[in-house]
């Protein structure tokens, strides 16, 4: 077995911070304890969702896992190299795009950015001229490639970032809300190109975001922090389980029939078309659909049936509460 491209034991990363407290705004200090004991272990080609809300601890783990930040205890291993101590080692094994800042120089066109970022990872010009053209290409690059970046959009920008991140093939990517801001044909094309160079390369992607359709889309296993802490460690559609996110099935019956509101495990939330279609919401973990469609079954005929599965964002959103809630108990 390979070793695993991430690995983190007891990772912790507190913060100082001076501010004034009390009547009398006497200086305090306080601990934040931003990253707060986390472990996890993410293996060679896989492509995970870094989740939770703001202030969870998400861009310090990340600062951490690519050598920006000195954790305070614990392990962390990127690539198998100590993130801060074999940094430049990292850096030519790894990509890194921050969405809110850029990593570019403003005021070069991408096109000598390109060229620095070759130099530095010593790219042999026939290498640098060939990946150079491929990612302009796939991400289409064309028309603003001799434009400096502080006159480039923010989707033009952000396609430049990943470019940047991806021009020495790394082994690893790590993308720390790349979507954001981003309009939804933009958001599309970016995620396309991704799934794309994963497919080509089997680069390991490690994905930072708020937005629930490039963890769909990207992503086959999801970390949820919160703070500091890993409160979920999974596939996403094992948060609705974990949630009791209800699923719906909607069946077309052949005849009107009564409201079915009888059958067990099953809350009757609508019926439509005078009473030939019915909707029916269950809780997976309580009972299945072929077990809804067979009870149902006894009572009229079916002629078609559809499921609707929980909104995720409404699923994530239920996590966070939950978590929440128990850490108040606590
Ligand atoms: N340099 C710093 N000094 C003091 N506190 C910090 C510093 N950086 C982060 N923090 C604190 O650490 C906690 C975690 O912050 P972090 O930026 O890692 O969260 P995040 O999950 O990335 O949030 P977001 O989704 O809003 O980007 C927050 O309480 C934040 O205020």
């Amino acid at each position: 077995m390979t070793d695993p491209i991430i690995e983190v034991r007891d990772l912790r990363r507190e913060f100082l911070v001076r501010g004034t407290s009390g009547r009398w705004l006497r200086r305090a200090r306080t601990v934040v304890k931003a990253v707060d004991g986390l472990t996890f272990s993410i293996p060679e080609g896989a492509a995970v969702g870094y989740l939770g809300a703001n202030g969870a601890g998400k861009s310090t783990t990340i600062k951490m896992l690519s050598g920006i930040l000195v954790p305070t205890s614990g392990v962390a291993h990127t690539c198998g190299l100590e993130p801060v101590r074999d940094r430049s080692r990292l850096a030519r094994q790894i990509g890194v795009v921050f969405g809110q800042r850029s990593q570019l120089w403003w005021d070069l066109p991408l096109s000598e950015s390109f060229r620095v970022l070759g130099a530095i990872h010593r790219l042999s010009p026939a290498a640098q001229a060939r990946r150079t053209d491929e990612l302009i290409e796939r991400l289409d690059l064309g028309g603003f490639i001799s434009t400096s970046v502080r006159q480039l959009s923010l989707g033009q920008r952000i396609r430049g970032e990943v470019a940047a991140a991806l021009l020495h093939s790394p082994r690893l990517l790590i993308l720390d809300e790349p979507t954001i801001g981003l309009d939804v044909l933009s958001k599309e094309r970016l995620r396309n190109f991704l799934v794309e160079q994963r497919q080509l390369r089997g680069t390991s992607l490690l994905l930072a975001t708020h937005d629930m359709g490039d963890v769909q889309r990207l992503t086959e296993r999801v970390i949820v922090v919160d703070h500091g802490r890993s409160v979920y460690d999974g596939t996403l559609p094992g948060i609705a389980e974990l949630v009791g996110a209800e699923r719906i099935m909607v069946v077309q019956l052949a005849a009107p029939v009564p409201p079915l509101d009888h059958i067990p495990d099953t809350r009757l939330v609508g019926v439509e078309r005078e009473g030939t279609q019915q909707r029916l919401s269950f809780v997976p973990a309580e009972t299945t659909a072929a077990r809804i469609l067979e009870l149902v079954g006894q009572h009229a005929q079916v002629q078609d049936l559809t499921l609707e599965e929980p909104d995720i964002d409404d699923v994530i959103r239920k996590l966070y509460l939950r978590t929440a809630e128990e850490s108040v108990q606590s």
